[in-house]
């Protein structure tokens, strides 16, 4: 809960959103993993004023400052939403989730700001948000939920809209589950990689797909012996390789060579690995020692290889009372 200090100081509150991985494979718009990297945002209430921001990490000089940041338009949005005027606030910025890489930045900063807007105008209960209402809203501004709702929920979801609005499932992935982001240097905005999605797909392809989804769903929460088979998919990664060529390779070695079940983390460039191969793969045990590094064999140079467990808080407040009251167990460089 914001509150005033005595001497009229505001007392900062902290905001942390983790990374997402959207998609997994045959999931598109709807599955997504919340991942133990992430944003922190410091929201000081002010007595008058208006909403401004501080930037530090990924984005600093290059996000504006102004109306147009994207956790202060969704902090805007979201008061709107509960019928307020909009709070006069300073908003500190801590990224740690790369931009246009896949790893659901986009929906963090949104979670962030509609997150930021309950604590600010007190509708928080405990001083912990209303997950249900953020994931609502941030949904709604995202235009898609599959990033939103393991952002909001942590864990594993499944996330669809209905005629009531947007719903989600969420599930604690089984313990297989041990997500390596295969982080490239370059960007793709995922506003890009829609427009390269055609306007239909083959039946057969939606058809197989769909299987794959469920089989996915399943091999997620009990049978990660799956993830293999469980991770095709012909709905999206076809279409955008051409924007991504460097990532479309290291998948198919990943996939082919290593019997690794990686996808493209989102709408990309990142190439995500959801666990070891299965021992029904034929890839020796012995051989992969830590996972990150026999995948770092595989990769080559050119690419940052990242452990990223799974997150299974979801977006989470805190009292400032130290410099990292969270801990932060996984950071990019
Ligand atoms: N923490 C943030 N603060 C301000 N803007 C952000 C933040 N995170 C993401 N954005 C905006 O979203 C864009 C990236 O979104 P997107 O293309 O969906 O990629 P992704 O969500 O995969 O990282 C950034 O270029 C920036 O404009
Ligand atoms: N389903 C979306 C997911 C986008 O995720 P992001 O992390 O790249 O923003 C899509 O594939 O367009």
């Amino acid at each position: 809960m914001v509150q005033r200090q005595s001497q009229r100081e505001p007392t900062p509150e902290r905001i942390r959103v983790p990374a997402t991985s959207a998609n997994l494979g045959p999931g598109f718009d709807t599955m997504g993993l919340a991942l133990q990297l992430y944003d922190e945002v410091e929201v000081r209430p002010a007595e008058s004023g208006q909403l401004t921001v501080s930037v530090e990490g990924y984005g600093a000089g290059e996000v504006p400052l102004d109306e147009r940041h994207l956790v202060l338009r969704s902090l805007r949005a979201a008061a709107r939403a509960l019928g307020e005027d909009v709070p006069a606030a300073h908003l500190h910025c801590v990224n740690r989730i790369p931009h246009g890489r896949g790893l659901g930045s986009s929906a963090a900063a949104i979670v962030a700001g509609v997150s930021a807007a309950q604590l600010l105008l007190g509708r928080t209960t405990g001083g912990k948000v209303d997950r249900d209402r953020v994931f609502a809203v941030a949904a709604e501004l995202e235009g898609h939920p599959d990033n939103v709702a393991p952002c909001v929920y942590g864990g594993f979801t499944l996330a669809w809209a209905d005629a009531h609005g947007w719903r989600c499932r969420r599930q604690d992935p089984a313990a297989g589950v041990s997500p390596v982001a295969c982080v490239p240097t370059e960007q793709l905005s995922t506003e890009q990689a829609r427009g390269l999605l055609p306007e239909t797909v083959p039946h057969a392809d939606a058809a197989r797909t769909a299987g794959r989804a469920a089989l996915l769903s399943l091999a997620l929460t009990q049978a990660p012996e799956l993830l293999l088979e469980a991770t095709e998919d012909w709905l999206h990664q076809p279409y955008r390789g051409a924007a991504m060529p460097k990532s479309v390779r290291l998948l198919r070695t990943l996939r082919e060579e290593a019997r690794l079940p990686a996808v493209i983390s989102g709408a990309g460039p990142t190439v995500l690995v959801l666990g070891a191969p299965s021992p029904t793969d034929g890839a020796d045990p012995a051989q992969r020692g830590d996972l990150g590094d026999w995948i770092g064999g595989w990769a080559g140079t050119n690419w940052h290889i990242c452990p990223v467990p799974v997150d299974t808080a979801g977006v989470a407040t805190s009292v400032h009372t130290s410099a990292a009251p969270f801990g932060m167990p996984v950071e990019l460089p």
